[in-house]
């Protein structure tokens, strides 16, 4: 192949919480890179994942779902964080849930940029099986954003990716790839690791208590066979770190096995992981520590 003949570019995934954003990325370029939930609003942190053909590298930049309710300092830089995403790729994926079309899904409709081509995702088709329901529900959407594409698909399912790829590919620029053909993230597995922690926060506490912690790695050391690792879990209170640890321990216990069995299968070796809860009142309103995790 001709190198000029090359497409290479940059890719957003945005839509409001809980559409399926990180499944869609994960499933694009098969390997587990963001977490995900049921609970809205788990992607804290901006993943970029790579897809390699032969023909095109598509790089692709998940963002926080645009947050409407728990207003707070952490959610404001949230928001800055997918209008500046935006207005930086070659190409926007704004997915949405099949026949479903919600205020919260127009607050972002409003964030879409206007000099960069948008595809409209219509994800879990899987549970709107209806044909014509379908196409009345795309050219609904269509009439609110001058959308340049449209694919439905089941990203849960791997349902019509291959079709949207096709439908992307054209709007990256003409580029020799960014990154090497087998990288599949540019995060680093002590990244990974917290990202697997929080994953299992979400699946264990509340619908509310995650959104109050944040996920430090404090310490890692690689031995012969084993590497060794301790999280600590930062919360606001004193009580969010009882239900954290659960009665006699067995929630922090579970949450600990579970990323531990993750995290030896992501590095391939024995791990020995120690996860704690730390107090720390007030995080989630003082930008100044968010600016200390990168946030
Ligand atoms: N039935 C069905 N469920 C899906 C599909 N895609 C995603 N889901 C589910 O939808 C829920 C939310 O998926 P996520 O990928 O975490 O959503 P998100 O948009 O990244 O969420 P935030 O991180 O909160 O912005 C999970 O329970 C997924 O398993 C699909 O194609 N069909």
């Amino acid at each position: 192949m001709n190198e000029q003949d090359y497409r290479c570019g940059f890719v957003a995934i945005v839509g409001r919480p809980n559409v399926g954003k990180s499944t869609l990325m994960n499933h694009l370029i098969g390997q587990k890179v963001s977490i995900t939930s049921k609970k809205a609003q788990t992607t804290r942190h901006r993943v970029n994942g790579i897809h390699t053909e032969e023909a095109a590298q598509f790089v692709f930049v998940d963002t926080p779902g645009f947050q409407t309710f728990h207003r707070n300092a952490l959610n404001d830089v949230l928001n800055q964080s997918v209008r500046d995403t935006l207005s930086s790729v070659d190409c926007v994926l704004f997915v949405l849930e099949a026949k479903r079309l919600t205020g919260a899904d127009r607050e972002v409709i409003a964030l879409l940029p206007k000099n960069v081509p948008v595809v409209l995702v219509v994800n879990k088709v899987d549970r709107a099986k209806d044909r014509d329901e379908l196409a009345a529900f795309i050219a609904e959407c269509r009439a609110e954003f001058p959308f340049v594409d449209v694919e439905a698909v089941s990203a849960k399912h791997g349902h019509r990716l291959a079709e949207l790829l096709d439908k992307v590919r054209p709007h990256l620029p003409e580029s020799p790839p960014l990154y090497p053909d087998d990288m599949v993230t540019d995060k680093s597995v002590r990244f990974m690791a917290t990202e697997i922690v929080r994953e299992k926060l979400f699946r264990y506490l509340g619908e509310e208590l995650p959104y109050a912690m944040n996920v430090e790695v404090e310490l890692w050391e690689e031995e012969e066979g084993l590497t060794r690792i301790h999280v600590a879990v930062l919360v606001d209170k004193d009580s969010q770190k009882g239900i954290l640890i659960g009665k006699g321990g067995e929630k922090l216990k579970k949450i600990s096995t579970e990323a531990r069995l993750d995290l030896e299968k992501l590095l391939d070796a024995k791990v020995y992981l120690k996860v704690w809860a730390k107090v720390k009142s007030g995080w989630a309103d003082d930008v100044r520590f968010l600016k200390e995790f990168g946030l």
